[in-house]
């Protein structure tokens, strides 16, 4: 059923139910269930292999699920006569005819879609392409490639947008660029969603994560609860007594690993608890920090067992459970970017 918004508006809700994708032997998504939700960008995480693409091609129509439904606003995206003017999407941004003009490929897209021509000029603008909007795509970066896959997929102007590993290739300024122009998109109350195989790149991109690995389902919360719960929380400590301290903190049934001559790390204990420890025994501290491992190792512990291709030993992995109390994780803080506007010139061949 689709869901429903203010006054009986539908909610541009993607819903996946029991979905499966079998390739002969290959079993590419195995009874995935999850819901993309508009107003967040949601990132779709997995490694090599776990079925992204193929998740995403289904919610397009592109391929027949073996088994399952996915629907937008509770119809199959193939009983859409709408097209680009419901689901935008960047899937794969060197498949693009190189021989025409970015212009030339869009204009193509809008007539096709039934989309006014002049969204062919604005949308060049929006990714920075106006100026080399008329040149050969042959010629462009992947880069430039994946602003014009974007600019594709912003063309009708859809409330709902799927992208499929859209920074690989960008530049830093492209990175920062692209989640904001994300983050933009959700607050107009688009539904986002954004794969990638990396969740270093998720990390600053999305609001919500849904990863997976060999095509079933592991995860699917806002990042704060992810990070909450997956990463590895520590309290790194200085002191000169690190002999003493190592004493008390073990006796409040902490962990504490030696990192240097006077540095450990602590886990078991929040870092106002270990502080306030050291002042009653009499411990000088020279450092009291809380800290958080990647997001990026959990992300790696968590899909361990789903990596197709492993490239030598199976990666080290240091994610042990944490023991502080509910609601004494330390704060993962999630920095605030500017995102400047880029534009390339007529000539720029980057
Ligand atoms: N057309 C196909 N024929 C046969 N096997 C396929 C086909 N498409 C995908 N697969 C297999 O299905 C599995 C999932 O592939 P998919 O491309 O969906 O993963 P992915 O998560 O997008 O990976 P990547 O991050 O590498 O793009 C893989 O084992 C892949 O080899």
């Amino acid at each position: 059923m689709p869901a429903e918004g203010p006054n009986g508006t539908v909610v541009p809700v993607i819903e996946i139910e029991r979905l499966s994708k079998r390739y002969g032997d290959t079993v590419a998504v195995d009874d995935l269930s999850f819901t993309v939700r508009p107003g967040t960008v949601t990132g779709f995480l997995g490694p090599n292999g776990a079925g992204k693409s193929t998740t995403l091609r289904m919610i397009l129509g592109l391929d027949a699920p073996t088994g399952g439904t996915v629907t937008v606003d509770g119809v199959p995206f193939a009983g859409r006569p709408r097209g680009l003017r419901h689901i935008g999407a960047l899937l794969d941004a060197q498949d693009v005819h190189g021989g025409r003009s970015a212009r030339a490929h869009l204009s193509a897209l809008a007539r096709s879609n039934r989309i006014p021509l002049g969204r062919v000029e604005e949308v060049l603008h929006e990714v920075g392409l106006a100026k080399a909007g008329g040149r050969r795509i042959g010629g462009y970066s992947l880069g430039m490639k994946q602003r014009l896959g974007i600019a594709g997929a912003l063309l009708g102007d859809p409330p709902v947008l799927l992208f499929d590993e859209p920074l690989n290739g960008l530049d830093p300024e492209g990175v920062l660029w692209v989640r904001g122009l994300f983050r933009r998109l959700a607050e107009e109350g688009r539904t986002v969603f954004v794969s990638s195989h990396m969740m270093a790149e998720m990390e600053h991109t999305a609001d919500r994560l849904v990863v997976i690995g060999r095509g079933r389902l592991i995860a699917d919360e806002s990042l704060a609860d992810f990070s909450a719960r997956h990463a590895d929380a520590h309290v790194a400590v200085r002191t000169p007594r690190l002999g003493a301290l190592t004493a008390v903190l073990a006796g409040e049934g902490a962990t504490v690993r030696p990192s240097g001559r006077e540095e450990a790390v602590v886990t078991g204990l929040p870092a106002a608890r270990i502080g306030e420890l050291a002042l009653r025994h009499g411990v000088v501290l020279h450092e009291l920090a809380s800290r958080t491992s990647s997001l990026e190792s959990a992300f790696m512990a968590l899909t361990a067992d789903s990596v197709q291709y492993l490239a030598g030993e199976h990666p080290a992995v240091d994610c042990p459970a944490v023991g502080f109390p509910a609601g004494e994780y330390p704060v993962v803080e999630y920095p605030v970017v500017e995102y400047p506007a880029v534009e390339y010139p007529a000539g720029d061949a980057r």
